[in-house]
C-alpha cells in the first residue's frame, strides 16, 4: 500500500498541463511493469486531474478491475486538480528513474563467480546453469559434477523461480569425461571406483531432490549421463540437431542417473531397452515421439523460441509452481533414491570390470591415434 499513499509535491512551483502529457506518453515508456496498486494510483491522479472529484456510481460487486479504479479515484476525495495533477508528475518521474537504474545488466554483470567449467548467470527470474567446456563437447569432470552440484544448490535457495540447464557450443555434453579413469594409481581403483559411486550418488541425488523446476535446454548432442538424468527434468526442450545417445554395453558400464527406472516408465520397456541396452541414439524428434523430450525446435530458432517461452512460463505465480513441482516428485522421491543407490553400486563394480577398462583403454588409443 505504500505506493498508494499520498505522494507530496517535489516540485516548488506547480506542474503545468504540458508536464502532465509529458509525464502521461512518459508512463508508455516504462520498461518495468510499476505493478496494479501504482497503476490504480496513477489512474486516479489522472481522473482527479482531468475531471475532478469521483462523480460515477461505485460499480457492481462483481465488476473487479473497474471497482478497484473506482475506490482509487474516490480515495482522493476532494483533492484539487492541480495537486493532483502535480502528484501525478512527481509519481512518474520516480518511476522513471527507478525504470531507468533497473535496466537489464549486460550478461558480465550477471554472470555468478567463482565457477570454472559453468557459466552460471540470473534474469527474468531464470537461473541459467551453462556447462562450459565446449573444446571438449562439455564432457563433466570430477571438478563439473561439483560445481553444478553448488550450482543447483544456491538455485534453490535464490529467488529464481525456474532452473535451466544447457550447454555451450556444439554439444550439449558428451557425459562422462573418460579422462576421470585415467592417472589412477595401481592399487588405488577400488577406492577411487568407490569414490566415484558416492560421487554419482550425490550428484544424481541433487536432481531427484531439487525442489523447482527444472528445464533441460538440449542445444546438441546429448550422451551418457545427461542423458539418463533428464528422467528427473520437469520439460526437456530440445534443438532439431540434437541426438540422445547412451552407449553404456559399449563402454563396459550399466546405466545411472535413475534412468533403469525411469526411461521404462517414460518409454515403455522395450524402447527403453533399446536405448540403455543396446545403445540405439535416437534423434530429438523419436525422442519426442517417445516422451524423453517435451517439444523439439528447428536448430535455427531454438534459442529464440525455446527463451520466450521459459520467460513467460517464469511469470507464473513461484510458489505455487514449486508446490506442484514437489507435490508430484515427493510420490516418487523414496524409490527414486533407492534406484539411485542400486544403479551405483552396480556400475562401482562395472568399472572394475576389464570391459570397461579395455573401453576406456580403446577410446584414449583413438584419442591418441595409436
Ligand atoms: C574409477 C573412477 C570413476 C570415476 C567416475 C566419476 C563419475 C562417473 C559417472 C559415470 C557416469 C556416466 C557414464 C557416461 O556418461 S558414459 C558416456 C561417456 N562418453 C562417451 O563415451 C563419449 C566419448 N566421446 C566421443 O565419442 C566423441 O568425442 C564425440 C563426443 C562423439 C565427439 O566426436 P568428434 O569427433 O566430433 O569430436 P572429438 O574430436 O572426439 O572431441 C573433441 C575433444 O573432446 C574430447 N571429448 C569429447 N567427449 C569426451 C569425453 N566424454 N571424455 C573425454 N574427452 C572427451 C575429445 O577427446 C577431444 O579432445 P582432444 O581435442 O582430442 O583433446
Amino acid at each position: 500500500m505504500q505506493a498508494l499513499s499520498l505522494h507530496m509535491s517535489k516540485t516548488a512551483m506547480g506542474a503545468s498541463q504540458k508536464d502532465f502529457e509529458s509525464a502521461m506518453n512518459q508512463v508508455k515508456l516504462l520498461k518495468k511493469d510499476p505493478g496494479n496498486e501504482v497503476k490504480l494510483k496513477l489512474y486516479a491522479l489522472y481522473k482527479q486531474t482531468t475531471e475532478g472529484p469521483c462523480n460515477t456510481p461505485r460499480p457492481g460487486v462483481f465488476d473487479l478491475i473497474n471497482k478497484a479504479k473506482w475506490d482509487a479515484w474516490n480515495a482522493l476525495g476532494n483533492l484539487p486538480k492541480e495537486t493532483a495533477r502535480q502528484n501525478y508528475v512527481d509519481l512518474v518521474s520516480d518511476l522513471s528513474s527507478s525504470d531507468s537504474s533497473s535496466q537489464v545488466k549486460p550478461e558480465a554483470d550477471r554472470k555468478q563467480p567463482g565457477y570454472e567449467t559453468l557459466v552460471v548467470t540470473s534474469e527474468d527470474s531464470i537461473t541459467k546453469i551453462m556447462m562450459n567446456r565446449p573444446a571438449k563437447k562439455n564432457a563433466l569432470t570430477i571438478q563439473m559434477y561439483r560445481e553444478i552440484m553448488l550450482a543447483l544448490e544456491a538455485a534453490s535457495k535464490d529467488d529464481s523461480t525456474i532452473i535451466v540447464l544447457t550447454g555451450n557450443g556444439d554439444y550439449y555434453s558428451s557425459g562422462n569425461d573418460l579422462m576421470n579413469f585415467m592417472n589412477i594409481p595401481p592399487g588405488e581403483m577400488e577406492k577411487e571406483a568407490k569414490n566415484g559411486a558416492i560421487l554419482l550418488r550425490d550428484f544424481v541425488g541433487c536432481f531427484i531432490d531439487f525442489p523447482k523446476p527444472l528445464v533441460a535446454v538440449i542445444n546438441g548432442p546429448a550422451i551418457g549421463i545427461s542423458v539418463t538424468i533428464l528422467g528427473l527434468f520437469d520439460l526437456v526442450y530440445a534443438s532439431d540437431r540434437a541426438t540422445f545417445h547412451t552407449p553404456f554395453t559399449h563402454l563396459g558400464q550399466s546405466p545411472e542417473g535413475c534412468s533403469s527406472y525411469t526411461f521404462p516408465k517414460i518409454m515403455g520397456q522395450a524402447k527403453a531397452a533399446e536405448m540403455l541396452m543396446f545403445g540405439k541414439k535416437l534423434t530429438a524428434r523419436e525422442a519426442c515421439a517417445q516422451g524423453l523430450v517435451t517439444e523439439v525446435f528447428p536448430d535455427s530458432t531454438f534459442q529464440k523460441e525455446v527463451w520466450t517461452r521459459l520467460k513467460a512460463y517464469s511469470k507464473l505465480p513461484r510458489n505455487t509452481l514449486h508446490i506442484s513441482k514437489q507435490s508430484i516428485r515427493n510420490l516418487e522421491k523414496e524409490k527414486l533414491h533407492a534406484v539411485n543407490a542400486e544403479e551405483n553400486s552396480v556400475l562401482q563394480e562395472r568399472w572394475l570390470s576389464d570391459e570397461c577398462i579395455n573401453a576406456v583403454m580403446s577410446f584414449l588409443s583413438r584419442k591418441a591415434k595409436l
